[in-house]
This record gives C-alpha cells, structure tokens and sequence, in this order.
C-alpha cells in the first residue's frame, strides 16, 4: 500500500496547537521511557511469525486457538528475548505499562494471559515463602502453564457459595479436591481448556468434618508430558462467546482428587501435618492479588480506550459526510459538534483513567510496603478504592468504547474496524474480577459507614473526609473548576446520607437491615441533586462545554496522535496513521475466502434448484 498520508489528516496535523511528542513523552514518564517503549514495540513486532495471514475473523473456533497458541508461543520468546538487561524491573515495568503490544499480535487476547494476570499474582499473594520460591521458579520459566479457578457453574460473586470441597486427609496428608455437583464445575478460568496444566483453585476446605472456609490449592491437572488429564479431572471448554475467544475459558470438576498438604498456599491460614487448621491472623491479608488486579484493569480501561478513539478520530478526520452548509461540499465529520460531544470526552477519560491508574499504583505500591511492616491501617480505604474505580472505569470505558464504534457508523460495525473486538474485551471487565453493581455496592457499604463515623465525630480516611465537611442542606453552586468539584461532593454527600436514611426508614418499618439494605440499593447507585445550581448556570456550563469543544477541535487528531499507537496496535482499517480507510476497507474485504472464488458452491447446490423450482 502506498505511503501517501490522506489529506484531511495532514491538514489536521498541521494545525495541531500543541508538541505531540511532549505529551507522547508525559504519558510514558518522560523521552527516555518513551524510547524504551519503542524501542521494546520495535524489536518484538520485526519477529517472523508473529501475525496472521488469514484475519483471525475467518478462522474457525479451533482454528483460531490453535493460531493463538502458536502466537503466543513466539510473542512470550520474542519479549523475553527483547528484555534488556541493563535495565531495572521498574524501567522494564514502564516500558510495557502504556504498552499495548499484545495487542498487535492478538485482536482478541493471549491464551497465557491468565498464566501472567492471575496465576503469578495468587502464587506471589497466597504462597508461603518456601512455596513461593518453588512454584515462581517453574512458573516464571513458564515450565508449567497456570490459571486462576474460583468461579464456578452455580456461583461467582458470592464466594462462600462456592461448592468445591478440599477434604483434608490425615493418614496420607493429603487433600481429596471434589465437585460433588454439576454447579461445583469450575466454569470460566482462562486457559484451563486446553493450555494449563496447573492452576489456583479455591475450594472450602473440611477438615474432620468441620468448614475451614474457603482456601487456595495449587493443582496439577495434566500431565506434564503428554497434557493428558490426571485421574479424577474432568474439564474441557466453555464454548463460543462476545470476545475472548481465544483465551480457552474452560471448565474443571474433581472426582475425588488428591493432592499432596503442601499444595495449599499457606501464606496467611496454614493446616499442619495432623490436620491442626491456623486461621489466617486476618482476613484482609487476602485481598492484595485482587487490589492488584484490579489496578491493572483501571490502566488497560485507559489504554483501550485510547485505542478506540484513536480509531474513531482519525476515521472522522478522514470521513466526509452530508452538508453542513448549503453548497459548502460535506465537511469531515468531525466537525459536527455532536460527533466531538461523542468522541472527545473519550479522549479527556483516557488521560483521566491514565492518571488514575498511575495515583492508584502509588498508593498500592505505599499499602504494600505497610503490609510487609504489620501495618493494615490503610488496607480498607486501597481495598474500597480499587472496588470504586474498577467498577466505574470499565463501565465508562464500555460505554466510551461503543459510542466510539457508532460514531464510525456501518464501518465501525466491520470486524476489520477492531471496535467490535475492543468492546468485546472490555464489556468482559465489567464483570470479570468482581461484577460491577456487586462492587458499587461494596463501595456504597464503605461509604455508609464513612458517613456514620463522621456523623460520630471520628476522623475519616483522606479519600472519604468529604462527608465529614459541613455541609449546607443546598450548596451554593459557581461555575468554577473548584465550585464544580464541590459541587459533585455535595451531591456524592446527599447521595449517600439519602441512601442511609432511607435504609434507616425500611429498618423502622420493621425490615432487618439486610432486607433494608436490599430495598434501598437502587437509591445506593442512583443519582441526585444537592445543590442550588440553577438554569443559568446550566446554560452557562453548556456554552463553557461548547466552547471547549471547539478549543479540542483543531487538536483533536494531535491528541490521539500522541497515544502513540503504532498501526499494528491499533490493527485496524479504519485507525490507521496514514488514514488511507477505503483502500484499507476494500483490501481487507478482498481477504474473505467467500472473495477466493466468483461463483460459490451453494449456488448449484441449493439457490439454482430453489430458483428454478426444483428443490
Ligand atoms: C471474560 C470472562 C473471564 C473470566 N475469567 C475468569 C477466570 O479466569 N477465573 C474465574 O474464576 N472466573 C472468571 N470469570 C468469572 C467471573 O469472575 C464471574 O462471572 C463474576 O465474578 C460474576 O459472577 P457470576 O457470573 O456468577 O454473576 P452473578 O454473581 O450471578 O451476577 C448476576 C447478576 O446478579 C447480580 N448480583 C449478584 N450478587 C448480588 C448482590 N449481592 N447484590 C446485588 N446484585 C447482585 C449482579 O449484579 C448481576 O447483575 C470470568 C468471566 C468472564 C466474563
């Protein structure tokens, strides 16, 4: 394909008010993180056989995970081949943070995705030190493949539902792992099917006939040389779904299987030889690999969506399409005002996200340090946080995706475009890693007690001491930055004490709190208004709205430009940096095995004879 860049974008380019290197180099931490990335991008995506010669989209179910093993093989050489080892794990660590690599190799995701997002992080959480030091040594090596298995058939989100037993055997020391129901089935964990050969599972553990509670077990499911299934395991593959369908989500039942004592992690509760069980000193030490996972998530929300409206801008700088004014020809789309209501607060979330993700990590990285002094003062706040933005990240970041994807009109809705698969990828987030409303709950949770510790005189933690300022019954409302954030306070404050005296209403009637809690949770994620704003200043915000848009207008190709994604991240027709849509469009479609020949087979088989009335 030619080089020729279109030129609306060039003209676009050109107007563009601001260095985009510079906020390239802000969003990576500076030009030298900048370079690293590239230079990391540059070498792994020159591998031979890292891409696809038939589009993933034409292959079948089978074929495409076939295909995403074979990928994922090269793509795990060629990174750790591209490693530099001059560099510190922190450098290394901001050379794939805003990274979307992965992305160029997989439209979908890595069938070892699991192995690296939940097996190491459960091993590094739950193991005891010895543990830790055996298992990281295999599984960093990736001798062996692992996954997380927690959900099951009949139960996600409430844990202690799970129906897995873990019955500790004395005589032998050994676990004997049960599914003594159809919904018992592990059903879901990513790489099970076909690709593991070990993984995480969380089972409720008896020990002489008394629940231990619900505990992690590392579990060897295949055989290491033949991948065959080891007795007493019966799994297989979940089947065909909205995206990650290369990811082999499978599913995992146990006929009285046993493992050895030390499979299970014993980093907080611990069952010795004689089947003594050691509770975990407190139970809150188990919630690390989940506030980990979930600060991950809130960074690829913002990366994903970047990419999405990298797609959309750059396809509505080069998309012409009815008339603005009479006879004044058909403008870039991107000029009517609706579009950029549509695709630039998608921008501005992405940086919001970006920075989000980075302030979450800090105060990770902060607790973390605590934990390992005995220190878990500031675990609840990390813990409600990271429930907080998980939920309201990847809900944005879907909705922002899909508006994105119908902001392309019929071309979005092309496989080629990669917005299908994009929303596939982060509709799943929603609900994988705690389901959405169930984590808006638990934060809503946090904050009624928030509240009545500050309505009891108590000091509240940082994120939180907004509901313990005095507030009056309706805030005067400003128009400014400051008078707006004060305003969203004092809404977030309404909301909460609303929703609390509400509670308190259902409990006088009679109810019991849990049924109280249960009536008012609509109210819990409901919105509200607490403030005197009135029309005028609704106007107001509007023509300061419009006016920004406008000011974004000329620089909007310039701050999707400064994402940096290179043409293979972005993988699509329609995103492309040169803009060159049509040529793109017509060459994929081109790649169709329905195109490799004029006339098809069905043809003379069905349509001839139903024409000709003879079928
Ligand atoms: C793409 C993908 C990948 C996954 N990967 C893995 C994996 O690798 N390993 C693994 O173990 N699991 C995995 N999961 C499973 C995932 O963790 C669960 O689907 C998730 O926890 C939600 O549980 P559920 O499906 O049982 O939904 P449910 O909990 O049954 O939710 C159904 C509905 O009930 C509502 N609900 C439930 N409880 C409450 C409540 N207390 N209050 C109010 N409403 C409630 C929810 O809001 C939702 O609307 C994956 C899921 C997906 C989609």
């Amino acid at each position: 394909m030619s080089a020729k860049v279109n030129d609306d974008l060039l003209t676009e380019r050109r107007k563009c008010e601001f260095n985009v290197e510079e906020l390239t180099n802000y969003l990576d931490g500076g030009a030298q993180a900048t370079q690293n990335r590239r230079k990391l991008e540059d070498k792994v995506l020159s591998t031979k056989g890292l891409f696809d010669e038939v589009p993933e989209e034409y292959l079948s179910h089978k074929e495409k995970y076939e295909n995403a093993v074979r990928k994922a093989v090269v793509y795990y050489k060629a990174m750790k081949e591209a490693e530099d080892p001059n560099q510190t794990e922190q450098e290394r660590a901001n050379a794939t943070y805003r990274s979307l690599l992965h992305a160029a190799v997989f439209k979908d995701n890595s069938p070892f995705s699991l192995h690296l997002a939940m097996f190491i992080p459960a091993i590094l959480g739950q193991a005891d030190e010895e543990q830790k030091k055996y298992w990281m040594k295999r599984a960093s090596k990736m001798e062996i493949i692992g996954t997380y298995a927690q959900t099951e058939l009949g139960h996600g989100t409430f844990i202690r539902g799970l129906e897995t037993t873990a019955t500790y055997d004395p005589k032998t020391e050994e676990f004997v792992l049960h599914s003594p129901t159809l919904t018992a089935y592990k059903w879901w964990p990513g790489s099970l099917a076909h690709t593991a050969n070990y993984c995480v599972v969380m089972a409720h553990l008896y020990i002489n006939g008394k629940s231990c509670g619900i505990q992690p077990f590392i579990v060897q499911f295949r055989d290491e040389e033949t991948h065959q299934p080891l007795p007493g395991i019966k799994l297989g593959e979940i089947g065909a779904k909205l995206g990650f369908n290369t990811v082999n989500n499978g599913f995992l039942g146990f006929d009285q299987h046993r493992i050895p004592r030390n499979r299970m992690l014993m980093k907080n509760a611990q069952v010795l030889k004689d089947g003594t069980f050691k509770r975990s000193p407190n139970s809150k030490l188990t919630y690390g690999t989940m506030v980990y996972v979930r600060v991950v998530i809130v960074n690829g929300m913002a990366n994903q969506l970047a990419r999405a409206v990298t797609i959309a801008v750059r396809y509505s700088a080069v998309r012409r399409q009815s008339e603005l004014k009479p006879d004044a020809g058909e403008p870039q789309i991107l000029d009517y005002v609706t579009q950029q209501h549509k695709l630039f607060i998608g921008i501005a979330s992405s940086h919001a996200f970006t920075l989000t993700a980075k302030w979450l990590t800090r105060m990770y990285q902060k607790v973390t340090a605590d934990l390992e002094k005995g220190n878990l003062d500031e675990l609840p706040e990390l813990h409600a946080i990271a429930c907080c933005l998980k939920a309201v990240t990847t809900t944005d970041t879907s909705v922002l995706v899909e508006r994105s994807r119908t902001s392309c009109g019929g071309h979005g809705y092309m496989l080629s475009s990669n917005l299908p698969q994009i929303y596939g990828l982060v509709t799943a987030a929603c609900t994988y890693e705690g389901e959405n409303t169930v984590l808006m709950l638990q934060t809503a949770r946090s904050l009624v007690k928030a509240l009545e510790q500050a309505q009891s005189g108590k000091r509240l933690s940082p994120t939180m001491s907004y509901l313990s300022e005095k507030v009056s019954s309706r805030l005067k409302w400003d128009n400014s930055i400051d008078g707006i954030v004060k305003g969203f306070r004092r809404v977030a404050y309404g909301k909460v004490e609303s929703a609390m005296r509400s509670m308190r209403k259902y409990v006088r009637s009679g109810l019991g709190p849990e049924d109280a809690w249960n009536m008012s949770s609509v109210q819990l994620v409901a919105a509200s208004e607490y403030t005197s704003i009135s029309e005028a200043d609704i106007r107001q915000l509007q023509d300061t709205y419009e006016d920004l848009l406008g000011k974004i207008r000329p620089n909007a190709v310039g701050l999707v430009d400064a994402f940096d994604f290179r043409d293979q991240i972005l993988n699509s027709t329609l995103g492309a940096y040169d803009g060159r849509v049509y040529e793109r469009l017509m060459e994929e479609a081109l790649k169709s095995p329905l195109n490799a020949e004029p006339v098809n087979q069905s043809f003379h088989k069905y349509l001839k004879p139903f024409m000709q009335g003879k079928l």
